[in-house]
């Protein structure tokens, strides 16, 4: 009898595990009948292959983010694009993205940032994933003066220090050594959230040839995100990649845990996150936020910050290696700064605070690279909370609308026929952008950096050009609360970087073309397999 009952179950079990499987794709298709029926007037691609995978093809054929720019210039500033579970609306006209973002009522459709939640160790919502309820509202309050201009000042000899250290690195490797210059910024990124976050050295940049725990596990832990949306890797549990899921998980809650632990004995310097964290009142409890809590929004913020600055360090650096004339101009910029290596002065003068906002050229440069290859290249998901008319077209309540910032940012019909370039004069004011760099005396350079000094004019040059479609960051209320953060980082880092060395993109990355196609969206924009290839050749050899 327990026989028949054991073999019963055992070919029975799979055959009830299909049809559960099944149903997460079925009931969500037919819930989603009605709405699909009410955004059938939309353009967008059509579906050719089988009905229930809608166009998840053509985003499995061709890297997502180039599927989507190429959907964009095709079909338009708003279109449609068929999902398993529903449809979505693309919405690339920028008035129209200011419009949604700006405002409370388009809440992120969170359903979209569960995975997110799921790796965060407690799988809790967090800051970036919660909707914009009392705990979010006070979370992002209680973080925002970690971000502020004084703490960034505050924190600005650290982060100088940590990018030396890297500095060390690349001359010990020496010129003729092709190193991948995107995992090197992530040791860079590993360390200031270590110091930002923790106020701990979690030691990435000391060796940059040396394995680092906190860099290993964090990078696994993106890897197994990434897997993570295939739904296959999530339902097929016995697969390799579903195991490896749980395993980093675990990794990265057990390295979570044990810096928290760390700070019970010596509790956070003022200017860390875990400060601000530690201090505030969870409006749900009415006390400090609890261990569960805190842990969950400490590894987001892990998360968020890693990847997409070292993504923009790498990029921005990749550019400069492969325009050569680019190169030359922020070297003059920074001669006439007393910031690059000379012969005879090896040692440039030390980068100050107020030389930040004056580098005009370099911060053009900067935010040329997150236009082409935002580090957030999918961008965000909102909810239409009622029927609306958006960019011409009525789109029902319930939409899932996604506002992809790379197919966006690189759209003819947003930037022009040149969209496609790396023209960093775009920025500036005055097409040729003359008055940066050669010519002016160190002296007077510095004068117009110090005048720059507290006014962040590139995070404001950032918002007034949200409106022609530039949102690495995004808008509103839930932009990136960390970008003055990343902005610090990737001006400290490329102005001293490129005060030292030259950058050569590797013979065989195949340019700056070869480097870009190799791209892919996984979470976040980052290079293919090799990583970007370069050679620091220091300005003044040793
Ligand atoms: C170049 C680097 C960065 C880029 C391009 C970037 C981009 C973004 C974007 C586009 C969002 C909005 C996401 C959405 O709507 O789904 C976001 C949110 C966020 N970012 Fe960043 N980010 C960067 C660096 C950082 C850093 C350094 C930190 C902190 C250490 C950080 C922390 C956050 C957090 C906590 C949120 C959620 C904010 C909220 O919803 O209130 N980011 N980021």
């Amino acid at each position: 009898m327990l026989g028949l009952a054991l073999a019963l179950a055992l070919v029975l079990s799979p055959v009830l595990y299909l049809l559960y499987l099944s149903s997460l794709i079925v009931i969500p298709y037919l819930k989603s009948l009605p709405l699909r029926r009410k955004l059938r007037h939309l353009p967008g691609p059509p579906v050719t292959g089988l009905f229930l995978l809608g166009n998840v093809p053509d985003l499995v054929r061709t890297p997502v983010h180039q599927c989507m720019a190429a959907w964009t210039e095709q079909y338009g500033k708003l279109y449609k694009v068929e999902l398993p579970t529903t449809t979505a609306v693309v919405l690339t006209d920028p008035e129209a993205v200011s419009q949604v973002l700006k405002v409370d009522r388009f809440e992120k459709l969170t359903t979209s940032y569960q995975n997110m939640e799921k790796l965060t160790a407690e799988q809790q919502p967090n800051i970036l994933t919660e909707p914009l309820s009392p705990y979010y509202k006070v979370v992002r309050r209680a973080v925002t003066p970690a971000f502020s201009t004084a703490n960034l000042k505050r924190f600005f000899p650290m982060l100088q220090d940590i990018t030396q250290q890297v500095m060390a690195g690349l001359e010990a490797a020496g010129p003729s050594a092709a190193l991948d210059l995107d995992r090197v910024a992530q040791r860079l990124t590993i360390d200031v959230i270590g110091r930002f976050a923790f106020d701990r050295d979690f030691g990435a940049t000391a060796d940059i040839t040396k394995p680092n725990e906190a860099l290993q596990v964090v990078g696994e832990l993106m890897t197994a995100l990434q897997l993570m949306l295939n739904p296959l890797n999530r339902w097929f549990w016995w697969r390799k990649e579903a195991r490896g899921l749980w395993h980093s998980r675990r990794r990265y809650d057990a390295l979570v845990r044990r810096a928290l632990d760390d700070l019970r004995a010596s509790p956070p310097a003022e200017h860390t996150l875990l400060h601000h964290l530690m201090h505030l009142t969870d409006p749900n409890t009415g006390k400090p936020l609890s261990a569960r809590r805190l842990r969950s929004e400490t590894a987001l913020f892990w998360i968020a910050g890693f990847e997409t600055t070292a993504h923009a360090i790498g990029w921005t650096l990749m550019f400069i290696a492969g325009n050569p004339q680019v190169e030359s101009r922020i070297a003059a910029e920074l001669e006439g700064a007393g910031l690059l290596a000379v012969p005879g002065r090896a040692a440039p003068r030390q980068l100050a605070w107020g030389d930040l906002g004056g580098l005009k050229y370099l911060n053009a440069v900067i935010h040329e690279s997150m236009r082409l290859m935002p580090p957030a290249s999918g961008g965000t998901v909102r909810a239409v909370p009622r029927d609306i008319q958006l960019a011409g077209h009525m789109v029902a309540k319930g939409t899932m609308l996604w506002i992809p910032f790379y197919a966006m940012q690189r759209s003819e019909r947003v930037w022009g026929a040149d969209a496609a370039q790396f023209r960093p004069e775009r920025w500036l004011a005055g097409a040729g952008g003359a008055g940066v760099g050669g010519g002016q005396g160190p002296a007077a350079a510095a004068a117009a950096a110090a005048a720059a000094a507290d006014e962040d004019d590139i995070v404001r040059a950032a918002d007034t050009q949200s409106a022609r479609g530039f949102l690495p960051f995004s808008e509103g209320p839930r932009n990136c609360v960390g970008q003055s953060l990343a902005l610090l980082e990737l001006r400290t880092a490329l102005a001293l970087l490129c005060g030292k060395f030259r950058f050569r993109l590797a013979d065989d990355m195949g340019g700056v073309e070869g480097a870009v196609s190799a791209a892919r969206q996984h979470i976040t924009l980052k290079p293919g397999e090799r990583g970007l290839l370069m050679h620091a050749i220091p300005r003044v050899p040793a």
